[in-house]
């Protein structure tokens, strides 16, 4: 991988206008099979942000340079051969170790490899990491107790080099980790770049140990290069320009000071004392010290005149490379792990056991189940044939077809803004198809969706006394199951078309509270002009099936009026359930990626 004169400029959005920020100031350098190459340099110098260029995560129109891969620019095909480890750990927190890789195993590794085969790379990969002692430990997360940092770290960088990719990018890999953990980390990426890969990782503060095993360095500062070249030729080329640590020091912090423009400990450079006299001259205040600014100057204009334009040369030049390494880098074509049935079972799977903890939660029961026992204390034996029987029942019908309705909506809202990170880094690696992801994740819940309405129909029905008859309970269950599965659908299109929860849950209430208020109980005489809203409330269409199923034969009896078999509502829901959930995928669909990670 070759990078010249990288620039990448975003623009701020002020109050009343924008500016465009430049944040990387034409870089360039390389990386070949075989090399550890590491971008160091301060806070907010500017290494995310390259590595980010270099792993083609960015809108190309913001970039400047060129990039090229094996003498090619960036194309998707390359995604499969790049592995990008986040500074952020993206992990379901109740998966073990083992199923982590298992499940990433199956789902990434080609089509040729058996199940057997896939799941025994799994074990060796357990096996290469150093992750036997916590193969059974849950990953774990902010609310759950896991494995240890070092242990996350390393898988996911196993999850990344599953694929054997040629280029691996790390960001920081060893940040928030003790020295001998983050040895260890370094250490297994130098042995992943002797095995032929291209390893580029990102730095912040690396001890003299982890200094010595870099190839090669990028040096930033505030978005400019202070220095690219071998590791262990930095130290020499700095004291080259009259910078030279005055006490031994480690090289890592020698450079870092540099690029903070922290002069102490170091020597001064005639060039710079020149500059620094010029400087007091012209002010009151007169320091023994260069400022920060004057140091950067003077090192990007030392490394623009000594090395940059040599360097760019051999960065010009074509790259020799033996076939060996060019068969790995050859891109092939996309190709699914597994077919879409595959892919949809084991994603359900894996659902299932992310979330097995919260799946038959009791809390959830509990919440269904009390709601129920107070409806049936306050409907008991409700009595159609007493003056104020009937209205009492239709309030408790509407109360149920606004329940049903309420829940739903809000518990799908946060499915997948909640797996956003996730989806963005699984679709990126190409390891399943978005409609399998999809279905599997709005799928697998329903089975608890389905037991919980039951189990409150059959307190509220025999307590509230309504029409006792099976085939009556059994239609009224199907009408909470309808208006269920749409109220989910509409959760689903609006978290996953805002994919922020606070704005998402805004617009819920106000829909739902619009629909409920729709929903044919509280206004009857709706003006015309209006009236449409009544047909996009699900609240509407379930109440009337309610109200039609215990009151059909009455009504046609004792008023010979014609109410319908109730398929209109049926219809509207189940258009409902289909179009919400289409409009949910296809928002999911038109989602950029890595707008989380
Ligand atoms: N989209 C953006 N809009 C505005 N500024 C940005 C944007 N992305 C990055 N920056 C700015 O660019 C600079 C470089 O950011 P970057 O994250 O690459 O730094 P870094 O060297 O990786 O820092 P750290 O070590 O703290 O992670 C920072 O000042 C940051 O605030």
């Amino acid at each position: 991988m070759q990078f010249i004169d990288i620039t990448y400029k975003v623009t701020t959005k002020g109050m009343t206008s924008s500016s465009e920020k430049s944040i990387l100031n034409g870089i360039s350098g390389s990386a070949y099979p075989g090399e550890l190459l590491a971008l160091m340099g301060p806070s907010g110098s500017g290494k995310t942000t390259l590595l980010n260029v270099l792993g083609g995560r960015f809108d190309q129109q913001n970039i400047g340079g060129l990039v090229s891969y094996n003498d090619k620019p960036y194309s998707k095909h390359l995604k499969t051969r790049i592995g990008f480890v986040t500074q952020e750990d993206v992990l379901f927190p109740h998966l073990t170790v083992i199923e982590t890789l298992t499940y990433t195993a199956r789902l990434r590794l080609p089509k040729t490899l058996t199940k057997q085969e896939k799941e025994q790379r799994a074990v060796s990969m357990i096996q290469e990491l150093g992750l036997e002692r916590c193969q059974g430990t849950m990953i774990g997360g902010s609310f759950v107790r896991g494995v240890s940092g070092g242990e996350r770290k390393r898988v996911s960088i196993g999850i990344e080099i599953m694929t054997n990719p040629s280029l691996l990018l790390l960001d920081e890999p060893t940040s928030s980790l003790d020295s001998t953990t983050a040895l260890k980390i370094v250490q297994m990426l130098q042995s992943i770049a002797k095995a032929g890969k291209t390893v580029v990782t990102t730095i912040h503060q690396p001890s003299s140990r982890l200094f010595h095993r870099f190839d090669k360095l990028v040096v930033l500062s505030r978005g400019s290069l202070l220095y690219f070249g071998k590791a262990s030729e930095a130290m020499s080329y700095f004291s080259s320009i009259g910078c030279s640590p005055l006490l031994a020091m480690n090289p890592a912090e020698f450079l870092l000071d540099l690029a903070n423009g922290n002069m102490n400990d170091i020597s001064i450079p005639s060039a710079l004392k020149e500059k620094m006299k010029m400087e007091n001259s012209c002010s009151e205040i007169r320091s023994s010290k260069p400022t920060p600014t004057i140091v950067y100057e003077y090192l990007e204009e030392a490394y623009k005149t000594q090395i940059s334009v040599v360097e760019k040369k051999k960065l010009m030049a074509p790259v020799p490379l033996d076939e060996e390494v060019k068969l790995m880098i050859t891109c092939p074509k996309r190709e699914w792990g597994l077919s879409w049935w595959e892919q949809y079972c084991l994603l359900s799977l894996r659902g299932i056991k992310e979330r097995r903890h919260d799946y038959f939660s009791w809390l959830r029961v509990t919440q269904v189940l009390s709601t129920a026992i107070i409806l049936g204390l306050l409907w008991w034996q409700s009595d159609i044939h007493h003056p104020k029987g009937l209205q009492d029942q239709v309030g408790l019908l509407f109360f149920i077809a606004v329940f049903w309705g309420f829940f739903p909506v809000f518990t799908a809202i946060f499915t997948f803004p909640q797996e956003i990170a996730m989806l963005s880094k699984e679709r990126e690696s190409n390891m399943y198809r978005l409609s399998a992801y999809f279905v599997a994740r709005t799928t697998s819940d329903l089975p608890l969706d389905l037991i919980l309405p039951v189990l409150f129909l059959v307190v509220v029905y025999f307590m509230a006394g309504l029409r006792l008859s099976a085939e009556s309970f059994f239609l009224s269950v199907l009408t909470v199951f309808l208006c269920i599965v749409a109220a989910q659908g509409l959760g689903l299109a609006i978290g996953a078309s805002l994919m922020d929860l606070k704005k998402a849950t805004t617009l819920a209430s106000v829909t739902v509270m619009t629909f409920m208020l729709a929903g044919g109980y509280f206004v009857k005489k709706v003006p015309n002009f209006i009236a449409w809203i009544r047909f996009m409330s699900f609240n509407y269409h379930t109440y009337k099936l309610l109200v039609k199923v215990q009151y059909q034969e009455i009504m046609e009896n004792v008023n010979g009026e014609e109410i319908g078999s109730g398929i209109k509502e049926v219809s509207a829901l189940v258009a409902m359930i289909i179009g919400y959930r289409l409009l949910a995928y296809l928002s999911l669909r038109r989602m950029k990626l890595h707008s989380s990670t």
